[in-house]
């Protein structure tokens, strides 16, 4: 995903506005206002100036005077407070557009149901661009309000100047395009310098999230990393610096040639309205008003130019939203999904080809087999078999490359996603580690029971975990993070420390084990190394624990302790993309190919140890 310039400008604005009249409707009804009333204040003041001189020159009316200097007043309080005001509603359209925007973009990211956009780091570049620009589309109207007020006003101005002198109004003109020029090209190479950095932005953050993590802390000092990790990160650092500083110092400049042309422009105009006052070609209040027309339409035109420029910026920053918003689901969706009967006959994979990319190699090369419903399937293999990549295909988190996998027949490309995954309970081999409290980690296995205190418990037992959480300083309700501190009470350094705790490894496997067992109405489990981090006693209670659970389910088990698979109804051994052997135990140990060997290899290990003792 390169940086989109094809979408024109004009829609990225169409769309801040749609999203500012749904955000802030009042606000933005009034910014227009605002902006209609500083387009009128400047050309006000100028014809209000002119006439209070000549009139003063003329000997006109008390009343008359007062008249004009009372409207002056009235502008000069308009000038200083409309801008202000215009503030105020900018910042907060920007604030409610905000969040409409970071509510429509988190809404697009959950409608990309695979995994692909997450590995692609273009796409990530621009969700963060996305994120961090949270206030662009409300920042992109006030620009457009403010270069539509900058362009009546100067227009009126440019009007006020044409009828004191045609000549001045078009060099006052003229000196303006270069700027209006120039400060586009600027905005744009920004916008550009801040996308192609974006990737050393990322990196960047990565390493200061590496200095500064807990879980990364342990090796980083082992290892003595910090060195290293912050030497890149500052490398990092000053490659974007570098890019910034050579925008400023062009836009540095840009700037003093600008500021010399315009006062060139308005010294040698000054002089030519005195010289023509002398000679009675010019009336004295046509000079005052000369004089507040160029100052006038200079600060208008630069308001102007400012307010193009910053437009510009905040159009390309708010694109990168519109571009997520745009992207297509990278699962495709079923025009007319069918429905997702409870699980009768069981889950097909039929000759299953996947890559995780074109370039990439096969992972799996025609894989078939079936777990028949109420059936425990086993799946065996080496490292890098692809035992893990086959669930995430069973969730539907890619779709095969080639083939199918049905689900009592059904295509599960033909069904809707979220569909799917409700009939789906997992414990991944990356399981998550949530901040939040005990409760709420295995809570989130259904999330409609998260207050279901009884259930949650209940999956803690089921899991072995329930007396360690009971134990925790605050029960369920302790915060399980080292970086967040629910409730804490400021006051009482002794109790926020009580709410935060953290759990050993093999503690939180057993916690994310609980989260599936919320899920224990749905059609398939799916266990992925559930024992992984245990000690010999839990993993014999993890495995006796899974064994019920999985009596009489339709159940997906992946270990590397093969005394755990060995119970399966089938076990299906995967090598080199193909299923290289599938039957129950007693039939594969007879067979005396891979699973046999791997099964003896294991078993003897603990056997020599024993012996060796
Ligand atoms: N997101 C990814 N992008 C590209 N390649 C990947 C990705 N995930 C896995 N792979 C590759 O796919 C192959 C299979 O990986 P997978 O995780 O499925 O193996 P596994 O059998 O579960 O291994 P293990 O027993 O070590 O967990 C590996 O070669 C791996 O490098």
């Amino acid at each position: 995903m390169s940086q989109d310039r094809s979408v024109p400008v004009w829609r990225t604005v169409e769309a801040a506005f749609r999203l500012a009249f749904r955000a802030a409707p009042m606000h933005l009804a009034a910014d227009v206002v605002i902006a209609l009333l500083t387009a009128a204040t400047p050309v006000v003041t100028a014809w209000l100036t002119r006439a209070t001189i000549d009139g003063l020159v003329t000997s006109a009316s008390g009343r008359e005077l007062f008249a004009g200097v009372g409207g002056l007043a009235v502008a000069g309080v308009a000038f200083g407070v409309l801008p202000q005001v215009a503030t105020y509603l900018r910042v907060e359209i920007g604030r409610r557009c905000a969040v409409v925007a970071l509510d429509e973009l988190y809404r697009a990211v959950e409608r990309q149901s695979g995994l692909r956009r997450f590995e692609d780091p273009a796409f990530l570049d621009r969700l963060r661009m996305a994120g961090a620009g949270g206030r662009a589309p409300g920042d992109l109207c006030g620009a457009v309000l403010a270069t539509g007020a900058g362009l009546l006003g100067a227009g009126g101005l440019l009007t006020a100047l044409i009828l004191v002198s045609p000549l001045m109004a078009v060099i006052v003109l003229a000196a303006a395009v270069p700027v209006v020029v120039l400060e586009l090209t600027l905005a744009r190479r920004r916008a550009t310098v801040t996308w192609q950095m974006s990737p050393a932005a990322r990196r960047e953050f990565f390493f200061g999230q590496l200095l500064s993590h807990p879980v990364a802390a342990k090796e980083v000092r082992l290892f003595g990393l910090a060195g290293f990790l912050r030497d890149r990160m500052l490398k990092e650092h000053r490659t974007i610096d570098a890019a910034e500083r050579g925008l400023d110092r062009r836009e540095l400049a840009t700037q003093g040639g600008l500021a010399l042309l315009g006062s060139c422009v308005a010294g040698g105009g000054l002089i030519w309205a005195v010289f023509a006052a002398r000679q009675g070609r010019l009336s004295v209040g046509d000079v005052s008003m000369f004089v507040v027309t160029v100052a006038s339409l200079q600060a208008a035109l630069a308001g102007l130019v400012g307010a193009l420029a910053g437009g510009h910026l905040h159009a390309l920053s708010f694109a990168h939203h519109s571009a997520v918003l745009a992207a297509e689901p990278d699962l495709p969706i079923a025009a007319d999904p069918r429905p997702i009967p409870p699980l009768r006959r069981g889950i097909e994979l039929r000759d299953v080809w996947f890559r995780y990319a074109d370039d990439k190699p096969w992972v799996l090369r025609g894989v078939s087999f079936t777990i028949p419903y109420g059936s425990s399937v086993a799946l065996a293999g080496r490292n890098g078999a692809g035992k893990t990549t086959l669930v995430k295909l069973l969730c539907r988190l890619y779709d095969p490359t080639r083939g199918a996998i049905l689900w009592d027949g059904v295509d599960l490309r033909e069904m809707r996603v979220d569909d799917l995954r409700e009939r789906i309970a997992a414990v991944f081999q990356d399981y998550m580690e949530y901040d939040l409290t005990a409760a709420e980690n295995i809570g989130l296995g259904d999330v409609a029971a998260m207050r279901d205190r009884a259930r949650i418990v209940q999956a803690a037992r089921s899991a072995g975990i329930d007396d360690v959480l009971a134990g925790l300083p605050r029960g369920y309700d302790t915060m399980l993070s080292q970086m967040f501190a629910e409730d804490a009470d400021e006051t009482d350094p002794q109790d926020s420390s009580q709410a935060v705790t953290t759990l050993s490894g093999g503690q939180w496997q057993r916690v994310a084990f609980a989260r599936a067992i919320m899920r224990r109405g749905r059609d398939l489990l799916i266990l992925d190394e559930p024992s992984a981090g245990l000690d010999a006693v839990a993993e014999h209670e993890v495995h006796r624990e899974v064994r019920n659970f999985r009596a009489g389910r339709t159940s997906l088990l992946i270990s590397h302790r093969l005394g755990a698979v060995a119970d399966a109804d089938k076990i299906v051994v995967l090598a080199g993309g193909v299923v290289a052997e599938e039957g129950d135990h007693a039939a594969l140990m007879a067979a005396a190919g891979t699973y046999a060997q791997l099964f003896t290899l294991q078993a003897s290990g603990y056997l020599r140890a024993g012996a060796d003792r």
